[in-house]
């Protein structure tokens, strides 16, 4: 069987990698990942400028998945950009995310990758929970067309948004309205559940500092809405915006039923933050293991094919 798919052209030779976010901010993190099974290498978001992040204790696991409220914690955007060529070791597409604080930094960071050759993709984070005063920009309509407008003056890679959950169906209508106006490689469904609270009975206190203890939600507990949202954008879209699906993929069968429900690729964050790089080729050949029982030969065979009951 074979795990290898293509995003807008940009071939990976395994439809897991990993998710922004967790053990991708440093060069030997993003090294770990390009020596490890993952398809892709992908970026912590990064901001025009270094950040640190929101203070400590900024990120807590339960049995059921995560908390974090990191604030966009970085090396800055020269520093991603400078990595491409280090990525070039390995044999597997390098896509940087960016999470612009405004309008201008985004629309600055995507001029500055314009004709970078060692950049695969581009994935525009939409969808930030943690950075204190600023809503995300996924459930503002206006705002998300207004900066696909500006953005699609200037990009010349391929480039993908990666949305928030959505949990009301006419949000769906709405986003996937705007989405289809532009000619998207990709959209990466979803980002953490934004501010979730997670408390420790004992202690009786929240369990990260930033926020109150409010912080995005990743893991099992967030699966179900990560399918939804991955098939409900799956039906939604024009045929050339490819899903990624991402949210409580923690084994083989998790990401099979992403794929089912539309995805062409899987992220993994919480279980990668928990497990490491091994996660990558366990779930890979978990996920192989499934296709053959089942005598699917690839991700076409049974992508997007979630049988209804009517
Ligand atoms: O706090 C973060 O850095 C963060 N945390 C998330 O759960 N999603 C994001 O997109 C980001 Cl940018």
């Amino acid at each position: 069987v074979s795990l290898a798919t293509s995003i807008a052209g940009v071939s990976l030779s395994s439809c897991l990698y990993n998710a922004s976010g967790p053990l991708c901010t440093t060069a030997e993190e993003l090294d770990a990942i390009g020596n490890s099974e993952a398809g892709a290498i992908l970026s912590k978001s990064a901001t025009l400028e270094k950040r640190a992040g929101n203070p400590e204790p900024r990120y807590f696991e339960t049995p059921w998945g995560s908390i974090n409220s990191m604030g966009l914690p970085n090396e800055g955007f020269q520093y991603y950009l400078d990595y491409a060529s280090r990525a070039e070791a390995f044999a597997k597409p390098y896509i940087m995310s960016i999470s612009g604080l405004s309008h201008q930094d985004n629309v600055d960071m995507i001029k500055a990758l314009a004709g970078q050759k060692h950049i695969a993709a581009i994935e525009l984070n939409l969808s930030c929970p943690n950075v204190p005063g600023k809503p995300q920009t996924g459930y503002d309509f206006e705002q998300s067309r207004a900066l696909l407008q500006r953005v699609f003056e200037h990009v010349s890679l391929p480039l993908g948004v990666k949305l928030p959950p959505y949990f009301d169906l006419p949000h769906f209508d709405m986003m996937a309205a705007v989405l289809n106006d532009y000619p998207l490689a990709f959209v990466t469904c979803v980002n953490s559940i934004g501010n979730g609270l997670v408390i420790d009975p004992e202690s009786e206190s929240v369990v990260i500092k930033p926020k109150s203890g409010f912080g995005g939600i990743g893991g099992d507990f967030i699966k179900p809405t990560a399918l939804a949202n991955v098939r409900k954008f799956y039906t939604l879209l024009n045929k050339d915006i490819a899903i990624i699906g991402c949210g409580g993929v923690k084994s083989g069968l998790d990401a099979f039923e992403h794929i089912l429900c539309g995805a062409s690729a899987v992220q993994i964050g919480t279980q990668f933050m928990r497990e490491g790089t091994t996660c990558f080729s366990r779930i890979a050949r978990e996920l192989g293991e499934i296709m053959q029982q089942k005598g699917y030969a690839d991700i076409t065979s049974f992508q997007g094919k979630l049988r209804s009951l009517d």
